[in-house]
């Protein structure tokens, strides 16, 4: 660790490179590379890699975002775009074109299901996500929770069409909590709210050094939905998707096959489906 560098920034860096380190050796052919400060570890260890040939000779990355892409050309990799990629196995049920993703997130709950788009690259985010055989997230402790909207309280970012945010706006504001049912062992029934808030709020994001809001990489608009805790992360992605003009919301359920968490004291750990092991 630099003297310089925080101690979160030293478990971030720590993080991306295992989960680098992990998942991407010379047999990776087509890579997706996530957005964000963390990610920006992740291309630190893959220029090394690269500079120690210890990638693939024709390796191509998949950009999530406009920054993205940058990472990947001052690495000295090529990127593609998604639709240009031949599928994998073809012939096979998977429709995947890349290896492997790795990607940050804003918080993830002890299932994988995560929250993404704090960076606003949400969108092209899942179109890579989903084309991947592997998400591997990267973040810090701050982001680690045992339910999504614990920690990450700025809202569930939905991108949508600047045609009718407003009407979109009101619309998420009158969303219901959305009662599901529950089976107890003992076998008797009871409610449970899909997230926890009873009146939603959904808000405009705005840029910081530009007047108005925030215009993503593909020329929409984001509303951050604070929802309170979520307790049923695939029912409330449905339910937001569902809006006419919704583009794509950060919610990823289901779809991380693991998370790397630099922690508070230096230290990392690796989160697989259901198990939490320590380094
Ligand atoms: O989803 C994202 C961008 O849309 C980022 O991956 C997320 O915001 C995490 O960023 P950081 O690594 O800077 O905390």
């Amino acid at each position: 660790m630099s003297s310089s560098e925080s101690l979160v920034e030293h478990s971030k860096r720590r993080a991306a490179f295992a989960a680098v380190d992990k998942h991407v050796d010379s047999s990776v052919r087509v890579l997706g590379v996530g957005s964000g400060s963390t990610v920006v570890y992740a291309a630190e260890r893959l220029l090394e890699l690269k500079k120690q040939n210890k990638l693939h000779p024709q390796l191509v990355c998949v950009p999530t975002s406009f920054q993205s892409k940058q990472l990947i050309v001052e690495s000295g990799l090529t990127a593609v775009d998604l639709d240009d990629l031949p599928e994998l196995d073809p012939g096979s049920n998977s429709f995947a074109s890349i290896d492997v993703t790795i990607d940050g997130a804003d918080e993830v709950d002890s299932e994988l299901n995560a929250i993404k788009g704090g960076g606003g690259a949400h969108l092209r985010e899942k179109l890579v996500a989903n084309a991947s055989k592997k998400l591997v997230l990267i973040a810090d402790y701050r982001k680690d929770s045992s339910v999504l909207g614990e920690k990450w309280t700025k809202g569930v970012p939905v991108e949508v069409s600047p045609l009718a945010w407003r009407t979109i706006k009101r619309q998420l504001e009158r969303l219901a909590p959305e009662s599901r049912a529950q089976t107890s062992a003992a076998g008797s029934s009871t409610t449970a709210h899909a997230f926890e808030f009873a009146h939603p709020v959904a808000e405009l994001r705005q840029a910081v050094r530009k007047a108005g809001p925030v215009v993503t990489d593909n020329g929409n608009f984001i509303l951050d939905v604070s929802l309170g805790r979520i307790h049923d992360p695939p029912t409330v992605e449905h339910l937001l998707k569902m809006i006419p003009g919704v583009i794509e919301v950060g919610i990823f359920s289901k779809m991380a096959s693991e998370a790397w968490f630099g922690n508070e004291n230096g230290s990392i750990n690796c989160r697989l489906p259901q198990t939490k092991a320590a380094d």
